[in-house]
């Protein structure tokens, strides 16, 4: 856990008074590596629940394995439609002396030179040990309305075309494992478990909520001559939506002290996660982390990280009261700025809350488009990847050239520029600018995190 630097200032030097305000950030920029190791080692997952199975749904987490309750299949079904036969009375003859289709049960047993009809999914009568299809068959007598006697054409080994009981699944067996993220094929799995309950992680709710004074909301018809249309809001809670997180909207919070104290409040009686945007930096009006050091007693964990955009992006815990641990990730007002630090430290925190094993982003390596004039600090630049296949030319292209291309999203990368965004399914990760690095080239290979749909 990393503290401020050590400062003579008071709470009332934090305070809106622009006199007394520091004249340098109390909060030394860490790491990016630093910030994400605090995050993710101080979000601890919350607790379970037990949801009814009919009701789990994609993205849930399991808290527990899930177990078979009943042996896959239930009883010993045939793989075919044709007849269930006896192996040994190999080719010839059989009178059909009942019929099971699935789901229908039959008190008749095969007996030597006997059959009975079968369909795909119907239990096997007693007696009979193999299952000829009916490709392999001839009719040889019926009534008009029924078949009374086949001819077998091919002669049937024992157990032929026959799921046995419990042949896929055991009972008892460990169908799902503990922390596996549901989705369409694990929910089937569950369906068929024969469990009823299921418990899973609760996921945290998420409270989002824009500080400002220059807000007004989006829906607005008109926006007043000295307002901003508050863009941040509407689109954090779209990306926790996108997540899976369930989110209460905290609305636009003005720019006091006691405007944020009441907010926040609020938020912690409906969530244990607050994403707030705004008010992190330098300004006269940026009071929120002094707010939650100092009115809410918040261990501030960073209050900037040397990274670009997103450089005030702070991240608070502490209690309130009850005992249970609050979460505060205070991202920077700039819409880019906003969206990336959220994605960033926020996204990982609440899926490790959520019991994910796996908080972090995809990693993958791409190739640049174009030259990159490189920031001081290591930037997280918004990116597409090209999806040009090139499986056809692959003899002839290099092991490099096998690696997708990226494109930036526009050439203008400024934290307010709410368009870079516009399409980004990569976060290329930049590093810092040397002496001797000042670019990177077109072709050059960097890693990117995937934050959307490739
Ligand atoms: N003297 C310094 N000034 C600034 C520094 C610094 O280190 N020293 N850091 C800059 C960086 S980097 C960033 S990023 C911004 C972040 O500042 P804040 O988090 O305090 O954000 P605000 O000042 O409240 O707003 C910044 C900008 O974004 C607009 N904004 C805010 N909220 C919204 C919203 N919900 N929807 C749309 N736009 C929003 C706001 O009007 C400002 O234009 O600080 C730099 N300054
Ligand atoms: O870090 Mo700020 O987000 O560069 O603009």
């Amino acid at each position: 856990m990393s503290e401020p630097i050590p400062s003579s200032t008071t709470s009332s030097e934090t305070s809106s008074s622009v006199i007394l305000r520091p004249r340098q950030s109390q909060w030394p920029a860490i790491s990016m590596e630093d910030a994400l190791k605090i995050v993710v080692e101080t979000a601890q997952p919350i607790i379970s629940k037990s949801v009814p199975a009919n009701l789990v749904r994609p993205g849930m987490v399991l808290y527990e394995p899930v177990i078979a309750k009943n042996p896959i299949p239930p009883a010993r079904t045939s793989i075919k439609d044709g007849y269930a036969v006896i192996a040994s009375d190999g080719i010839g003859d059989r009178e059909v002396i009942t019929v099971t289709t699935a789901g229908s049960i039959t008190t008749l047993k095969v007996t030597p030179g006997t059959c009975a009809r079968v369909s795909t999914g119907a239990m096997i009568p007693a007696g009979a040990d193999a299952v000829v299809q009916v490709e392999d068959t001839e009719l040889i007598k019926h009534n008009n309305i029924e078949e009374q006697v086949i001819r077998i054409l091919k002669p049937p080994k024992e157990n032929q075309d026959i799921r046995e009981i419990g042949s896929d699944v055991s009972i008892g067996q460990i169908l799902l494992e503990k922390r596996c993220i549901l989705g369409s094929a694990e929910i089937g799995i569950i369906a068929a478990s024969g469990q009823r309950f299921i418990e899973i992680y609760r996921k945290p709710k998420v409270c989002v909520m824009s500080t400002g004074n220059e807000l007004i909301d989006w829906t607005a018809e008109e926006t007043p001559e000295g307002k901003i249309r508050d863009t941040n809001r509407p689109q954090l809670l779209a990306l926790l939506n996108v997540h899976g997180f369930k989110t209460i909207d905290g609305g636009i919070v003005g720019d006091t002290r006691e405007q944020l104290i009441q907010s926040i409040k609020v938020a912690f009686k409906f969530s244990n996660v607050i994403v707030m945007s705004g008010g992190v930096s330098m300004g006269e009006k940026d009071l929120v982390k002094s707010v939650l050091k100092d009115d809410f007693g918040f261990t501030i964990h960073f209050g900037r990280v040397f990274m670009k955009p997103g450089l005030p992006s702070t991240f608070a815990t502490g209690t309130y009261e009850n005992n249970d641990l609050r979460y505060i990730f205070a991202v920077p007002g700039n819409p880019v700025s906003a969206w990336v630090a959220c994605q960033l430290f926020a996204i990982p925190a609440l899926r490790k809350l959520g019991g994910y094993q796996n908080c972090f982003q995809t990693e993958i390596k791409v190739r640049l488009a174009e030259q990159i004039r490189l920031d001081l600090r290591p930037e997280y630049r918004r990116a597409w990847l090209s999806t040009t296949d090139n499986s056809d030319k692959e003899s002839t292209i290099s092991d490099n050239e096998n690696i997708p291309l990226a494109f930036c999203t526009s050439h203008n990368q400024l934290s307010s520029f709410i368009l870079s965004t516009r399409g980004a399914n990569l976060l290329l990760k930049l590093p810092s600018k040397t002496e001797s690095q000042q670019f990177l080239k077109s072709g050059d290979i960097v890693s990117a995190l995937v934050i959307g749909q490739l």
